[in-house]
Parts: structure tokens; C-alpha cells; sequence
């Protein structure tokens, strides 16, 4: 068989983030990090159709609004790569979410992992994993770990990785309160709090070298002890059930429980998916969350699934 192929479907991961550490502001009011980033296998599938013009459509497993215009990230990772490869050629993509949308599991940056990966393969421009990853990083800080996916730790302003050795999986409980938190509001509370607090952000912000160990020996009980978001108290402030939703999933027997990145979902770590469902219904019940989700770490990042 040879010649153009005329349609690809990618998958790639939502994330947690089993640590957050965050540090001062650089210049382009980006905030160091030293974080642990956890793919759950909740995917975010595109695919992309050759066509004679860009177009979108998004069916979704999970409630919110996501804008279908030249914002969505879906798009404007194919306009980057149209831009920065001279490509003329165009394609209909369709995105299937099922990560929480502005849920703090970069939904958003899966979309556009995938649709590069989806596009570099339709119009055969061959250019690897680095540059693409590379690419990635100028659409948002959390798009470089959905294509690397698994287990990483994420320093920079997120983007610059390595991956860290895992034993076994890991069953994550993600209760979804309803109501969405913006990345950019969140980093600004949480720069108000340590202003308030008479604290200076560390430059070079470090993890807990003990989630390190707690991964690499399947450690349950370890990992739950050193789950920890810097940006939690800055989500708490500006949502007004998250505390409780914590707290609840606790109360009903998860291991250890923590806010993703930005939030709101909270991502509750469980003995197995029993545990799960037995926090879930306590959850729903008490009218805490709006929807609950079973997912297991870590999950591979972006690939092709099909090609033709
Ligand atoms: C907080 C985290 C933790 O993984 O995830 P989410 O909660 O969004 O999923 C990330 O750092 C978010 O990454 P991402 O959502 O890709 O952020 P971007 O689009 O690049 O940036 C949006 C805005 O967030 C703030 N931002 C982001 C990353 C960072 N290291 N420092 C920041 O201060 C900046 O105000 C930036 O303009
Ligand atoms: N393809 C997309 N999917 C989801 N959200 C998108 C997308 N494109 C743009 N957005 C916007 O990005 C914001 C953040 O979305 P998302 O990536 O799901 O969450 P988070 O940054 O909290 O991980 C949303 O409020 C939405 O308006």
C-alpha cells in the first residue's frame, strides 16, 4: 500500500497531579513548578479527516461548555503546525472527551497533544516525538506531558520533563463538584495568599523525594501521605464545596484525597474499584459532586490508534 493517508485517530491522556510545588513568577508571569504528573486512562480521542478546509466537532462523555471556535486548542494546534510547516493542506477533526472539562486534567492540552500527533501522521510531515513536544509547549504548559503520558516530573513551568519509574497501578476515585476553576485565576490567589502570608516562593521550587519512592514501590499508603498541591488552598478559596468534597472523600474512605492541578476534581486515591464506588455513592448522595469517575494510573500518552 503507499500513498497519503486520509485519516488518523489519536488518543491521549487526561493527568492528576500527584504533586504540585510551586515557586515565584518569571518573567512571562509563568510560575516555576516542581510537580509529579499521573496519566489516568480517561482519553481525549481525535480524529482527523483529510477535508478543503479546517472545521471541528466535539461529542462529549463529560458536561461543560468548550468553545468551537478558533480558541478551542484542538485548533489552534493545527493552525501552530499549518503555521510553523508551511502546510496547506487541511482536515475535519472530531475530538471525543471524556476528561473533565476546566477540571485541572488538561483536558484542553490532551486535544491538542492528540491533534498534533493526528496531523504530523495525515499529512506525513515526520516530525518525532522532541519537536512536537517542543510545539506542544507553546500552546500550554501541560500539552508536552499528555504526548510523553505515564508517570513525570514536570520543572519548569511544567514543561520540562523526565519520566519516573512506577511499580504496579494505581486506582484514582475523581469526584467532579461541578463548576469550573480558570488556571490563570487560580495561579493569582494563590499569589495573593503567599503575599498575604509574608511568604517568598521558593526560586527553584523541589518535590518530596519520598513520592518518589512511594511510586517506584507501589507504595499505597506512602503515596497517599505525600499527595500535595500548593494551588489547594488558592481552590478552596475560590470554590465554595471543594474543602467539603475533600474532606468527604476522605471521611468515606479514600487513602488520601487532593485537588488536581487548578481543580476542581478532586482526585481521590482508593484501594481498589470497590472503594471506589462505595466514595462515589457517599459523594452523590450527600449532593457533594456533580458526577464521579473511576480511573486508573498511569496511562500512556498520545498514539496513533488507527490509520488509513
Ligand atoms: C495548573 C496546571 C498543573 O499541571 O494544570 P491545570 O490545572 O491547568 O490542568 C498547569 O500548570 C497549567 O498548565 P496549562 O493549563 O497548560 O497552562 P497554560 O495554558 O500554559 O497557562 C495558563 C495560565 O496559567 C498560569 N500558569 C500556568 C503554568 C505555570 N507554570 N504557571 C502559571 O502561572 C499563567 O497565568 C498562564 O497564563
Ligand atoms: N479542546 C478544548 N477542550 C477543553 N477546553 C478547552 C478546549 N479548548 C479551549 N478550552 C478552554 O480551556 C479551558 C480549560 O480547559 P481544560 O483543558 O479542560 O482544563 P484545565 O486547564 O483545568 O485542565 C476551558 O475553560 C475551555 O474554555
Amino acid at each position: 500500500m503507499s500513498g497519503a493517508l486520509e485519516r488518523v485517530v489519536v488518543r491521549a491522556p487526561g493527568k492528576i497531579n500527584l504533586s504540585l510545588h510551586v515557586g515565584g513568577v518569571d518573567g512571562r508571569g509563568y510560575h516555576a513548578l516542581a510537580t509529579v504528573f499521573q496519566a489516568v486512562d480517561l482519553y481525549e480521542t481525535v480524529t482527523a479527516t483529510r477535508a478543503d478546509e479546517m472545521s471541528l466537532e466535539i461529542t462529549s462523555e463529560v458536561p461543560g461548555e468548550v468553545p468551537l471556535d478558533g480558541t478551542n486548542l484542538a485548533l489552534r494546534a493545527a493552525e501552530l503546525l499549518r503555521t510553523e510547516c508551511g502546510v496547506r493542506e487541511a482536515a475535519a477533526l472530531h475530538v471525543r472527551k471524556q476528561v473533565p472539562v476546566a477540571g485541572g486534567m488538561a483536558g484542553g492540552s490532551a486535544d491538542a497533544a492528540a491533534v498534533l500527533v493526528a496531523l504530523d501522521r495525515l499529512w506525513g510531515l515526520g516530525l518525532g516525538a522532541e519537536a512536537l513536544r517542543t510545539l506542544g509547549a507553546r500552546l500550554g504548559a501541560d500539552v508536552p506531558f499528555s504526548m510523553l503520558g505515564h508517570t513525570a516530573l514536570g520543572r519548569g513551568n511544567g514543561a520540562d520533563l523526565t519520566t519516573v519509574l512506577t511499580h504496579g497501578e494505581w486506582t484514582w476515585l475523581l469526584a467532579v463538584p461541578g463548576g469550573h476553576l480558570s488556571t490563570p485565576e487560580v495561579f493569582r490567589r494563590f499569589d495573593e495568599l503567599v503575599l498575604a502570608g509574608g511568604r517568598v516562593p521558593p526560586e527553584r521550587p523541589e518535590i518530596d523525594e519520598r513520592q518518589l519512592q512511594a511510586l517506584s514501590g507501589g507504595n499505597l499508603e506512602l503515596l497517599a501521605d505525600t499527595l500535595h498541591n500548593d494551588l489547594q488552598a488558592a481552590a478552596f478559596a475560590l470554590h465554595p464545596r471543594l474543602e467539603e468534597v475533600v474532606e468527604a472523600a476522605e471521611r468515606l474512605g479514600a487513602i488520601g484525597a487532593i485537588v488536581s492541578g487548578s481543580g476542581p476534581t478532586v482526585a481521590a486515591l482508593v484501594e481498589d474499584e470497590a472503594a471506589a464506588r462505595t466514595i462515589a455513592a457517599g459523594l452523590t448522595e450527600g449532593g457533594l459532586v456533580e458526577s464521579c469517575l473511576i480511573a486508573r494510573g498511569s496511562a500512556p500518552g498520545a498514539s496513533v490508534l488507527e490509520e488509513s
